[in-house]
């Protein structure tokens, strides 16, 4: 188990550049299987799940090249299809939560995918329906072994397009059935479809190589079915979540630090729900400048008066995958705050942790919590912590590099998986961090 040791209180400085999406890095991987022809893919980042994708995929046969820092070429045109029964197979596909979009590709194109239970953040119950009902509208046949987790699916005779209304807007599952059905026979309707800028990504990545896909960026897409695919070049975009983890570090140490090329048009809802919090963020060009917070920063309240609430939708809402960052730095606001997690169910039990350090934080249920912050008055203490997920890794962290003293937190392997060689690139900016082992 990793630990990093933290000595906070330090203001930082500087410029940082935010890595490619771990999130569409995931899909945009899985998509390779869906042509013989080479696939090149810029900007990759270099943290754990993405290269345990990129590992699974080299144990399928896919042929991977590295170009260059971030660049590689894939190309999956002799695959070894008797690896998805191997153990070995069992092992690479539960270790990450994005293994599960192969299924899509491999079924789309060779009418048969399976998949043991993936890996990913423990944060809740996270269920696979959506991605198999999809499937399973398309013609295929459905199989789970409970005692071995496997799930499989198969369609000899190939897909056929039809019409689904999603249960829920799920993210890997729109990707996964939207890599099946570009390869289906006929017109596939997919109603109640994710469409984080990941999809909408992924989506323009399999146009580029010959599908036919309409209604990208909206809930409702439309799939003509085409007989093959060919190779393409991509490049990933930066990743928003990072760059809502530096905008959260910047507003708690109060730091002035500018975020490079975050490609700003895709952020959507982001940036205006850090200033609900009273963080201060400046458009330069493509960049985020930060200024130092040096008098803290005040919550808004709403027209009505009443307490500010900030809380996770499907995109075009406010992703999930920022609230803990949105709680740590409500920490030290001007104000109170209710923070309501209504995607997942166990992310916020790592307040305590926040509680431990000082924080007034009422954890209301296991979806809400109430935070009062401190307006920089007190400031968080340093304690020893274990990250129980990535983003309340990151969470705490952030709160450590604010806080008195040096903590400690061990299995930072779950900030790697999402955070590409995080410690240097905070020390670039003046954080006292180090990795233990
Ligand atoms: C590898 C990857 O891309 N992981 C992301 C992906 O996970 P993933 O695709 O696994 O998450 P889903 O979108 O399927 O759903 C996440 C959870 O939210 C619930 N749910 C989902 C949709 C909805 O409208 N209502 C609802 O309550 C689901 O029941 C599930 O428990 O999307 C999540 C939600 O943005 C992010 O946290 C993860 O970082
Ligand atoms: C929950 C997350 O990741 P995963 O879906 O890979 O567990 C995340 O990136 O915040």
């Amino acid at each position: 188990m990793g630990t990093f040791q933290i000595e906070g209180g330090h203001r930082l400085s500087g410029e940082i550049q935010p890595q490619g999406a771990k999130n569409e890095a995931l899909q945009i991987l899985c998509a390779v299987l869906l042509t013989d022809e080479k696939v090149i893919i810029n900007n990759i980042p270099d943290i754990l799940d993405v290269n345990k994708l990129i590992n699974l995929l080299g144990n399928l046969g896919v042929k991977v090249e590295k170009l260059g820092k971030g660049s590689y070429s894939f190309q999956s045109d002799e695959l070894d299809m008797d690896y998805l029964a191997s153990d070995q197979f069992k092992v690479d596909g539960g270790g990450l939560r994005g293994s599960i979009m192969i299924v899509g590709p491999l079924l789309g194109r060779f009418g048969k995918g399976f998949i043991p239970k993936p890996g990913g953040d423990k944060i809740g119950r996270r269920r696979l329906d959506t991605h198999f009902e999809g499937f399973m509208k398309l013609g295929a046949s459905f199989r789970y072994n409970k005692e071995e987790r496997f799930y499989g699916v198969e369609a000899p005779n190939g897909l056929k397009g039809d019409f689904m209304l999603l249960e829920e807007a799920s993210v890997t599952g729109t990707a996964n059935i939207v890599m099946a059905a570009v390869l289906a026979k006929g017109t596939t309707t997919i109603y109640n479809a994710a469409c984080e800028p990941y999809l909408q990504q992924l989506c323009k990545m399999l146009n580029s190589m010959g599908a036919k896909i309409q209604g990208v960026g909206s809930n409702l897409l439309t799939i003509e079915g085409v007989e093959k695919l060919g190779g393409c070049e991509h490049t990933i975009l930066p990743d928003m979540i990072e760059i809502g983890s530096w905008i959260g570090l910047a507003a708690m140490t109060q730091s002035e630090i500018t975020i490079k090329n975050v490609n700003w048009d895709m952020l959507g809802i982001i940036p205006i729900t850090f200033r609900k919090l009273g963080i201060n963020l400046e458009r330069k060009g493509d960049d985020i400048h930060i200024p130092a917070h040096t008098d803290g920063y005040e919550v808004q309240s709403f027209i009505d008066g009443s307490i500010m609430n900030i809380s996770d939708a499907p995109w075009p809402g406010f992703t999930p995958d920022l609230l803990s960052i949105m709680l740590v730095i409500a920490t030290q606001a001007r104000g109170s705050v209710l923070i309501h997690q209504k995607m997942f169910e166990s992310r916020l039990f790592f307040v305590d942790k926040l509680i431990d350090m000082g924080a007034k934080i009422i954890l209301c249920d296991p979806h809400r919590a109430t935070v009062i912050g401190h307006d920089f008055k007190s400031q968080l203490k340093a304690t020893t912590m274990t990250s129980p997920d990535i983003r309340a890794g990151i969470s705490l962290l952030i709160a450590a590099l604010s806080a008195k003293g040096t903590s400690t937190i061990h299995n930072i392997e779950q900030i790697d998986r999402g955070y590409e060689n995080i410690e240097e690139r905070l020390r670039a900016i003046g954080a006292k961090i180090t990795r233990l082992n």
